[in-house]
């Protein structure tokens, strides 16, 4: 791996890849902020970037692999055990895809508790500990990126408050592909933006994930089939707290082979009360404020209203000014 790399393979469409796997990277360092230059640029043109973050080694990328399919291979009333308080954290079935999902994934405990749902009484040790383990690995990701931003914009004051802010939802989800011989309605997961901060996507060896560019075209995403290789995104309430100054960009699943896809995504998403509210430094007359401040509850609430859900927008129906 280059860790100097921001790298568009192949064609001048690919995501930007950028290197996280270096031990020595940290704040203050000359490395640091170069990849910080790098994060910045990729979110500002795409939204989102292949991170190359090898603290997930390649035997648990393939022991949480299998322990997906065992899960999804269970019953659906053995998944169904798998409920939630809050919207999209618990089980979820749709036509042509299912999901189940850790809340605090990075608290052992929690991890437990899923565990114990599906398996009342005797819970599973191994599947705790590595959705544990991984959690917890990603989240270091998730932190050098969301202080790297900060930074980026000159808000450092605010990183602490800002990381303290969220936790994390790991979520599964497991897809087949319609049978159809028809690419468009081979749409597996509609259009959408992330609702949280930042989510940090794993796909096991099946592509299907697409892009809307700023420019309106869509475009494949061709991760590197690696156990290292992720896709950082940034999600609404990012670019609300960013006052816009970074976009979550429109993405979708499509599939063409007819395999079963299996994706992971490790969501930092905003705690109830939080208020998401754009710091004063990121306003001035080139860029006045552009989202009304708002907890991140209500924001999910208008989404899973009729208005929200079908707005070219949820994020600017829900807060423009
Ligand atoms: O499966 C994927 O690659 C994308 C999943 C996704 O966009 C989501 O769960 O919000
Ligand atoms: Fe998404």
């Amino acid at each position: 791996m280059d860790s100097n790399s921001l790298l568009p393979r192949s064609d001048s469409i690919q995501l930007p890849v950028i290197d996280f796997s270096d031990q020595t990277l940290k704040p203050g360092t000359s490395e640091w902020d170069k990849v910080k230059a790098d994060v910045h640029k990729a979110l500002e043109d795409f939204g989102c970037f292949e991170a190359f973050f090898d603290k997930v080694s390649t035997e648990l990328d393939k022991s949480v692999f299998k322990a997906m399919e065992e899960l999804f291979d269970l019953p659906t009333e053995t998944k169904q055990r798998n409920v939630s308080s809050k919207p999209y954290h618990g089980y979820l079935s749709l036509k042509f895809h299912e999901s189940l999902g850790i809340d605090d994934a990075n608290v052992a405990e929690r991890v437990n508790d899923f565990t114990q749902q599906i398996w009342p009484g005797q819970g599973n040790k191994r599947i705790s500990e590595m959705m544990h383990v991984v959690s917890e690995q990603l989240t270091e990701l998730d932190v050098m990126v969301r202080r790297m931003i900060l930074e980026s914009f000159g808000i450092e004051k605010y990183i602490e408050e800002h990381l303290n802010s969220t936790n994390y939802l790991f979520r599964m989800i497991k897809y087949t592909t319609p049978p159809t011989e028809d690419v468009e309605t081979k749409l597996c997961l509609p259009s959408h933006t992330d609702k949280n901060i930042m989510s940090i996507l794993h796909q096991y060896q099946v592509d299907g994930l697409e892009i809307k560019t700023k420019d309106e075209k869509w475009i494949k995403v061709k991760p590197s089939h690696q156990h290292y290789s992720f896709i950082v995104m940034i999600g609404d309430s990012m670019c609300a707290f960013l006052n816009g100054r970074l976009s979550s960009p429109y993405h979708r699943v499509v599939m063409t082979a007819n395999q079963t896809r299996y994706s992971s995504a490790l969501f930092s998403t905003p705690k109830s009360g939080v208020i998401i509210d754009s710091p004063e430094e990121l306003i001035d007359e080139e860029h006045p404020r552009m989202f009304k401040s708002f907890e991140f509850n209500e924001f999910r609430d208008f989404y899973n209203t009729e208005a929200g859900f079908t707005a070219q927008s949820t994020l600017h129906a829900f807060c423009a000014l």
